[in-house]
């Protein structure tokens, strides 16, 4: 681990001499970042080495009957166009068109089907215009981030074997051990910045889903390009293809993966290990966000890594991050200060990767509030009351998972509250009165009527409810079911989009999506541009922080604890730059391009924004000029 051959030749052969001669003057150094601070991406001019028919058919280049007169006969594509030449609004408007037109001519509504056939009309035109796709995206951000993430990227993962047209992205599946330091230079781009990898294991709340989990890297990278701004050319979704577990997929004529049981033990980790060693030989400044990994490996694999490796796991600590922020917004709902939060009561239905990361996150941040010391920390146990499979986990129980020990109640305090190891949800609502209910144990309809009238005794003046599972069949309950019973003054999230609910009075139910889009956009983009070497807990929680504080006062007495969708670019821009400083703060940041270490240091609040700004890429194509080399 952490063995990187092609680091190894260029640190033998680069002496301090050959660094100092190599490294840029202070003044030009400056200048440059200076330069940085006024140009945007996308601006300068892009230089494209195909002409005729190969520019029209690579999705990076192409821009259909965008192309001026001028660049047609630049790039021998006159005639190859209808002459009728489009503006991109033009473009996208006939598009869009088309697209709404689907749901006119839809009988019942955005089914299911409707959405899997919006997915296919937007990934057509991903495959053939990435620019215009992007731009599409981005303009109709909370319209389309439902159909290409979640819910609906879960439907098309289910189906991924019917839908696979074009190849995106890489798969390394265990046939290819010992090939992948060399497979990796198949991939077109010198310049890689960020992967999404998963093994498909456990995608969404859907469980073992083999290859076709691809989807899902697919869809959080989409979210990287729309929402942070990473440049398209250098993102890469990755799926590690060890096997599956589902029967029903090993049995799949149609299935694209391997049929066989996944791998396990040393041999499942021999594969991940040299496929880290492979992707940071040739990118060494990769990020690398692990997704969708069944718990059992997705805390192994952290721990593994994340000293060595940029990389961090999306499920345990952009949900901690998520959640942690959402849960001061439903402090501060109450009207009470933050530093309240050690006292709030909180039920925790799942202790898988998303379960227990929250509830790590949680305990830290209670910690921190209460004085930071090594009795704040223990005491700040307490405030959690954890629910699995198996009902309420005490130290009675046999077989502990190591993960939620720590959590696990005191048999004599449970007692004390007249509960018991494995008691279940009811009965501990029933006990506990929580101020919170939060739900990532993906059981769609957990949180029964049974369980949402037991929290009417709730010693909470604003009950919060977060219903984290995904897809939105799996959520533990709806708005709907929850302002219904329990009325208008609780707070309400789920880790898929509802709609508010209309209440009586003309009230509004407000439904917050608590989901992890809000903050691993920013920590990728504050990571690639602060250059820190490893993503620590202090950026990570620098970025929960800042969507906390994202939130105004009079927001969050609306019981508004998210921020809508439509702003999520804004969000991201801020969590990277909170990320950014951060790193500076704690000695990670090594600079990005040209604005290094030393310049990075010296920038201030306002100029750290502007930075990650200019450096966010946007959809406007750029003029094409032909080089042949
Ligand atoms: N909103 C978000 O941003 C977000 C982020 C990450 C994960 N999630 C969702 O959270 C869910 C869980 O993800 P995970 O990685 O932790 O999965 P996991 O499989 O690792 O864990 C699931 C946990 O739920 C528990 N569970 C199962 N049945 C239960 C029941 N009847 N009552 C209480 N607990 C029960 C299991 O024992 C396990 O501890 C998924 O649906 C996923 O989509 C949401
Ligand atoms: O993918 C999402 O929508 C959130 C989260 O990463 C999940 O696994 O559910
Ligand atoms: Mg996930």
């Amino acid at each position: 681990m952490g063995f990187f051959p092609s680091q190894l030749t260029r640190a033998s052969l680069s002496s301090s001499l050959a660094r100092r001669l190599r490294r840029p003057h202070p003044a030009a150094a400056a200048a440059s970042a200076a330069r940085s601070l006024t140009t945007t991406e996308g601006s300068r001019p892009s230089i494209v080495h195909k002409r005729s028919v190969d520019i029209l058919h690579d999705p990076w280049f192409n821009k259909g009957t965008a192309f001026t007169v001028t660049e047609r006969d630049r790039l021998d594509l006159r005639g190859l166009l209808p002459p009728n030449v489009m503006n991109s609004e033009q473009q996208i408007e006939r598009f869009m068109f088309d697209l709404k037109r689907l749901e006119v001519n839809a009988r019942d509504g955005a089914r299911d089907t409707n959405s899997l056939a919006k997915w296919r009309i937007l990934n057509r035109l991903h495959d053939r215009n990435e620019i215009m796709y992007y731009k599409v995206l981005s303009e109709n951000i909370e319209e389309y981030a439902p159909i290409v993430y979640t819910p609906t990227v879960g439907l098309v993962c289910q189906n991924y074997s019917g839908l696979f047209r074009r190849p995106r992205g890489m798969y390394f599946s265990a046939e290819d051990r010992g090939e992948m330091m060399s497979m990796v230079y198949n991939w077109p781009a010198d310049q890689v910045d960020m992967i999404v990898v998963t093994d498909g294991s456990r995608i969404l709340g859907l469980g073992d889903l083999g290859i076709q989990g691809i989807g899902i890297a697919i869809g959080k990278l989409d979210l990287y390009v729309a929402a942070a701004g990473i440049n398209p050319h250098r993102v890469l979704p990755v799926m590690i293809d060890v096997g599956t577990n589902n029967e029903k997929l090993l049995k799949d004529p149609l299935y694209l993966g391997l049929q066989q049981e996944r791998l396990d033990g040393e041999e499942y980790l021999s594969v991940i290990d040299e496929f880290m060693r492979a992707v940071f030989t040739r990118w060494p400044n990769v990020i690398v966000q692990f997704e969708d990994f069944q718990s059992k490996w997705a805390f192994k694999l952290l721990q593994r890594y994340r000293n060595t490796y940029r990389m961090f796991n999306d499920d345990v600590q952009g949900t901690a991050g998520v959640a942690i922020a959402g849960l001061l917004g439903a402090v501060r709902a109450q009207g009470r200060p933050m530093i309240d939060f050690p006292k709030q009561k909180i039920v925790v239905a799942g202790a898988g990767s998303a379960g227990i990361g929250v509830l790590n996150a949680a305990r830290k941040t209670m910690a921190r509030l209460l004085g930071n010391n090594e009795s704040a920390f223990e005491s700040a146990r307490s405030q959690f009351w954890v629910v699995d499979a198996l009902g309420l986990i005490t130290e009675d129980r046999s077989d502990i998972d190591p993960e939620a020990l720590p959590f696990a109640r005191k048999v004599r305090e449970a007692d004390r509250q007249g509960l018991r190891e494995g008691a279940n949800l009811v009965e501990v609502v029933k006990k506990v009165k929580p101020d919170v209910l939060l739900g990532l144990s993906a059981v769609g309809g957990l949180f029964s009527n049974e369980v949402l009238e037991a929290l009417k005794d709730s010693t909470s003046t604003r009950p919060a409810i977060f219903a984290m599972s995904n897809p939105t069949k799996n959520a533990e309950c709806t708005p709907e079911q929850a302002f219904t019973i329990l009325g208008d003054h609780i707070i309400f999230a789920s880790g898929s989009p509802f709609k508010n609910v209309d209440l009586e009075d003309g009230k509004i139910g407000h439904c917050n999506q608590g989901n992890n889009m809000y903050l691993f956009p920013g920590i990728g983009l504050g990571t690639l541009l602060s250059g820190a070497r490893i993503i620590s807990d202090g950026m990570l929680q620098a970025a929960a922080e800042c969507l906390a504080a994202y939130m105004k006062e009079e927001e969050v007495l609306r019981g508004v604890i998210y921020p809508s969708i439509s702003s999520i670019r804004d969000i991201t821009k801020e969590v990277a730059a909170a990320v950014v400083k951060e790193a500076v703060e704690e000695d990670l940041a090594e600079g990005y391009r040209s604005m290094d270490a030393r310049e990075l240091k010296r920038l201030s609040q306002e100029e750290i924004v502007k930075y990650v700004q200019n450096n966010m890429w946007n959809p406007v194509y750029p003029t094409l000029v032909y080089k042949n080399d």
